[in-house]
C-alpha cells in the first residue's frame, strides 16, 4: 500500500540504535509508511572501549527523519509526534552553552571501568546500588562511565561543578539538539539504566551521586514516557514537530511488543539479546541476579520489569561472517544450522566482552569446546545459534524462579510460558525453534518484527491522543509467527547440561559455576 493510499495521524519513530539510526513512520495501524536508515561508525580506541561520535549520531538522526518524511510523500506539518527511543546505558556529557560534548559518547558495551567496579564491589557499595537502583555494579551502566569522563577529561570535573556541563543518555542529548538547549530530560526507563536513580522513589538519589561524587546539576529532569519532551527547531525539518514519547530501546519493545500485563515476557536478538519481563506495579527483585528496571512510567506511576541482558547474539553471527569468513550473510545460517540435527557436541560460549545475566563475568572470555576432526564449519554455525538459545534459556529459567519467589506465577501454572521475539535475529526460523526447544516455551514472532520504533510512536501516540489507552494498543499487535516445543526432554536437558559445562570453563572464577 502506498502512503498516499494511507491516512493520517502519522507518527515518526527515532531509533538511535548501537550500529544504526533509523526513522520510521507508522499510521495508526502501526503500518510502515516511511524509513530511512543510516550505520553509525564504532570507535574502539583501546581494548575493551567502544566509543560513539555524539555528531554522528546528530547528523545521522536528522538525515534518517528527513529522508524518512520525504519517501513517506509527507511533510514535517503531517507528522503528528515524534517518539524516541535509544541504545541505553551509553553516556554523553555536553557543554550548556554550547552543546558541544566534550567527550565520544561512551558505549554501553565497553569495560573501561571494569577495574573501578571490582573497587567498589570490594568497597560494599553493591547491596545499596541494588536496593536503590534494582542493578549491579557493571561497566554497562552509566555511572561510572559518568565518573571516568569527570576525571578523565581535563577540566571537566571544575566545569561541573560550576554547572556548566550537562550529562545524559543518547534520548537526552537528542531532545537537547532538537530543542537547541531548552529541553534537559530523560524519561524514567533511561534514568533506570544510569545506577544513580531510585526505582521506587523514582528519583535520583543523593546517597549514590554522594558516593560516586556526581554534581547533582549534571542530571537531566526525569519525566514519564509519554508526555511533552518539547518541539523540534523549526528550521530542522520544516515545521516544528512535537516529541511526546521517550523510551529506552528494550523498553520501547516491551511496549511495542504490547506485554502490558504481569507475566508477559519479550525478548529482542540484535547486537545483543535483552529479555524483559512485566513485574506490573512491583519492583521485583531477582534472586538470580537479574536485574531489575523500570518498563514504563505513564501518569507518574512507573511498571517494572525483570530484565536479563546477554551481551553477545547476533555479534556471534557478525564474528563467523567478518573475522572467520565461514558465512557470507548473518541470514545464511538459517539454512546452514537448519541442515544439521544438532551442533555434533561443539559448544560456542560467544563471552567477547565478558558475560552478562545471570553470570555477570565481565572478565570472562569467548571459547569453542567439543571440537573433533569430523567439525566442520557447520557445526559452528549452528553452535553459534544454539548459543542464543542456551543464554535464553538460561534467563527463562531465572525469571521463572524469581516469579515463584515474588508470588508472582502466572495466571495458569499449567500453561506454557510464551515469549514475544523481536529484533534482526528473529527472521531466522532455525533460531525461533531453536529458543523454543531449549526455553521449552511457546515463541510468538509478532507480524511488525520493528517492535522498537513501534514501542517508540506507540508511547507518542499516546501522549497526543492518537491512542486513548493501552487496550487501544494491545487490540494493534499481531502475532506473525509462532513455533513450539520439538525437541526431545532428554536431548534438551543433556544439550542444556554441556552449555552449562562450557559456561564454567570460561568463567574467570570457574568455581563460581551457575
Ligand atoms: N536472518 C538472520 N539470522 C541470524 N542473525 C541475523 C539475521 N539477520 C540479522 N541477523 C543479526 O541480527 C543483528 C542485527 O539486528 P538488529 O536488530 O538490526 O540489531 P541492533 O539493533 O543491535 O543493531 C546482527 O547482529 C545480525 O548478525
Ligand atoms: O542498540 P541495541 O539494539 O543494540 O540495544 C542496546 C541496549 O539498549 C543496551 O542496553
Amino acid at each position: 500500500m502506498t502512503a498516499t493510499a494511507m491516512r493520517g495521524p502519522y507518527l515518526l519513530a527515532l531509533d538511535q540504535g548501537t550500529t544504526s539510526t533509523r526513522a520510521i513512520i507508522f499510521d495508526r495501524a502501526a503500518r510502515l509508511v516511511g524509513s530511512a536508515q543510516r550505520e553509525l561508525q564504532q570507535f574502539y580506541p583501546h581494548d575493551g572501549m567502544v566509543e560513539h561520535d555524539p555528531e554522528h549520531i546528530w547528523a545521522d538522526t536528522v538525515a534518517v527523519i528527513r529522508k524518512a518524511i520525504q519517501r513517506a510523500g509527507l511533510e514535517a506539518a503531517d507528522i503528528t509526534a515524534i517518539g524516541i527511543t535509544n541504545q541505553r546505558e551509553t553516556t554523553l556529557v555536553w557543554d550548556r552553552r554550547t552543546g558541544e560534548p566534550v567527550h565520544k559518547a561512551i558505549v554501553w558495551q565497553d569495560r573501561r571501568t571494569a577495574a573501578f567496579c571490582r573497587q567498589l564491589q570490594r568497597s560494599g557499595l553493591e547491596p545499596l546500588v541494588q536496593e536503590r537502583t534494582g542493578l549491579l555494579i557493571d561497566p554497562y551502566f552509566c555511572a561510572t562511565k559518568l565518573v571516568w569522563i569527570l576525571d578523565h577529561v581535563e577540566g571537566t570535573r571544575a566545569r561541573a561543578e560550576r554547572g556548566e556541563l550537562a550529562f545524559g543518555t543518547v534520548d537526552s542529548f537528542l531532545l537537547w539538539r532538537f530543542t537547541s538547549g531548552r529541553v534537559h530530560k530523560t524519561d524514567a526507563t533511561n534514568a533506570s539504566r544510569t545506577m544513580l536513580f531510585d526505582i521506587e522513589r523514582q528519583c535520583w538519589d543523593d546517597d549514590l551521586l554522594e558516593a560516586f561524587n556526581i554534581p547533582p546539576s549534571l542530571l537531566p529532569e526525569v519525566v514519564d514516557c509519554a508526555g511533552e519532551f518539547g518541539l523540534t527547531q523549526r528550521e530542522l525539518f520544516g515545521s516544528a514537530i512535537a516529541i511526546a514519547g521517550v523510551a529506552g530501546d528494550q523498553q520501547a519493545a516491551t511496549f511495542g511488543q504490547a506485554c502490558f500485563e504481569p507475566g508477559m515476557l519479550k525478548s529482542t536478538y540484535g547486537t545483543g539479546c535483552f529479555a524483559l519481563l512485566n513485574t506490573g506495579d512491583k519492583a521485583v527483585r531477582s534472586t538470580n541476579r537479574l536485574l531489575t528496571t523500570v518498563a514504563y512510567r505513564l501518569d507518574g506511576r512507573p511498571t517494572f520489569a525483570i530484565e536479563g541482558s546477554i551481551f553477545v547474539a547476533g555479534a556471534a553471527l557478525q564474528w563467523l561472517r567478518d573475522e572467520l569468513r565461514m558465512i557470507w550473510t548473518a541470514a545464511e545460517s538459517e539454512a546452514i544450522a537448519g541442515s544439521l540435527p544438532d551442533s555434533g557436541g561443539v559448544y560456542m560460549v560467544p563471552a567477547f566482552t565478558g558475560l552478562g545475566a545471570p553470570y555477570w563475568d565481565p572478565d570472562a572470555r569467548g571459547a569453542i569446546f567439543g571440537l573433533t576432526r569430523d567439525t566442520n564449519g557447520r557445526h559452528l554455525v549452528r553452535a553459534a545459534l544454539d548459543a542464543v538459545a542456551y543464554q535464553t534459556a538460561d534467563l527463562t529459567a531465572a525469571f521463572a524462579e524469581d516469579l515463584r519467589h515474588a508470588g508472582l506465577e502466572r495466571q495458569r501454572a499449567d500453561a506454557p510460558l510464551v515469549i514475544r521475539v523481536d529484533g534482526g535475529m528473529v527472521a531466522n526460523n532455525r533460531l525461533c525453534q531453536s529458543l523454543a526447544d531449549y526455553c521449552a516455551c511457546t515463541i510468538e514472532r509478532p507480524a511488525v518484527t520493528e517492535t522498537t520504533a513501534l514501542g517508540a510512536a506507540f508511547l507518542a501516540g499516546l501522549a497526543t491522543g492518537v491512542y486513548e489507552t493501552k487496550a487501544d494498543i494491545a487490540a494493534i499487535w499481531q502475532r506473525g509467527a509462532q513455533f513450539n516445543p520439538e525437541l526431545d526432554t532428554d536431548l534438551r536437558v543433556a544439550h542444556l547440561k554441556g552449555w552449562h559445562d562450557a559456561v564454567s570453563r570460561v568463567r574467570s572464577n570457574s568455581a563460581e559455576g551457575l
